[in-house]
């Protein structure tokens, strides 16, 4: 049995295969409600035989949603929006799964098939971005956030715990806190985003602050015997962002804070990319890295679509998951097709009976 299929236990959750279906906006919904277009979206990935379907990065506040369409859970009528759509991940043997965060600066922006901008200010649907430091992004992003104040971080971080408990009773049995691609999280952690003199910004104990603070806060409401994870940028492949050692070090202090696993991923504090190595499984040595330094469970992402790729990450022990995007987006019978190409014996039994007792016969 390829090692890509083989189940993966932590605390008291059992997936039954390495594959996880990435969180991937679909700037679908109104007023942070789930809809059709979700069900569908991640019940077809469920279908289609993934051990892990995360929903979308979900807003904990409404200046939080990276554009009018994301999800949300700042509000029960949200929570109860999900609460199908997890059940139903569940009954196809997946586990589901949701990333909630907050993002921070590079909030209020358009869709991204209408300019993936910041909407203009007087905009009737924009609102105001808020982050650590009054650093805009840049690029597309141009606002400027309102500098948080104390005040501001402390509800943001009972926003976060607030979430995490719909997200339960909602029926999700995974949690991932946003904490990567220059979103609120990240941003705290990023030299390049945080400029700020107080005991939030400047050192690196000042820096990871509200990343550990927000997760211990969490940890505290999140059941012990559930997964509770995080995304972290390890790396901007900048010249002014945290060094990896420094991501190294933060994640131990996740997992003396109760982290479970981290899913490795990029910074994107900055818009100048031009040092990111893209390529086929790029981000996997880094989570390699991040899994053996902090000796923390791992996902790896980023450009893995080919079975064998996927395959090597995990018999090699570069990762304990796989997180797939765009993958699942050009084939949510993924973890399907994965399994004939790499000889699992009875390939079919990945799907759900309603299709595997067709499809079995030649
Ligand atoms: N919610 C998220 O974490 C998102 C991540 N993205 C990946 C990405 C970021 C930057 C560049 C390419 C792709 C796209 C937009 C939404």
């Amino acid at each position: 049995m390829p090692s890509l299929f083989s189940e993966f236990s932590l605390k008291g959750i059992t997936l039954k295969n390495r594959i996880a279906v990435s969180p991937m906006c679909q700037y679908s919904a109104e007023n942070g409600v789930p809809n059709p277009w979700h069900a569908v979206h991640l019940g077809a990935r469920a279908i289609g035989g993934a051990g892990l379907v995360i929903a979308e990065a979900t807003a904990v506040a409404p200046e939080g949603r990276i554009t009018p369409g994301c999800t949300g859970l700042w509000n029960d009528a949200q929570a109860d929006a999900f609460a199908p759509i997890a059940a139903f991940v569940k009954r196809c043997q997946a586990v589901p799964g949701i990333q909630i965060g907050h993002a921070g600066r590079k909030a209020s922006a358009n869709l991204p098939w209408e300019g993936d901008d910041h909407m203009a200010p007087d905009d009737e649907r924009a609102w105001q971005p808020i982050g650590p430091s009054p650093i805009a992004y840049g690029d597309n992003l141009p606002r400027v956030p309102l500098a948080m104040s104390k005040d501001d971080i402390a509800r943001v971080r009972t926003d976060f715990v607030a979430s995490a408990k719909r997200a339960l009773a909602a029926g999700f049995e995974w949690l991932e806190l946003h904490f990567a691609h220059g979103y609120l999280g990240q941003s705290f952690f990023s030299p390049i985003a945080n400029k700020r003199t107080d005991e939030y910004g400047g050192s690196f104990e000042n820096r990871i602050r509200f990343l550990v603070e927000t997760l211990a806060a969490v940890r505290e409401v999140w059941p012990e015997r559930l997964p509770l994870t995080a995304r972290l940028g390890v790396s901007d492949f900048h010249p002014e962002g945290q060094s990896m050692e420094e991501s190294v070090e933060l994640v131990r202090r996740f997992k003396r804070n109760g982290l479970d696993l981290i899913d490795v991923s990029l910074g994107f504090n900055s818009p100048d990319v031009s040092g990111v190595p893209w390529g086929p499984g790029f981000m996997v040595p880094l989570a390699d890295r991040i899994r053996r330094e902090a000796e923390i469970p791992t996902a790896a992402g980023w450009f893995l679509r080919e079975p064998q790729q996927a395959q090597d990450v995990i018999a090699n022990g570069q990762a304990d998951l796989v997180v797939l995007a765009r993958a699942e987006l050009d084939d949510p019978h993924w973890p399907y097709h994965a399994a004939k190409a790499l000889g699992v014996a009875i390939p079919h039994t990945v799907l759900p009976p309603q299709y595997a007792h067709w499809l079995q016969r030649s």
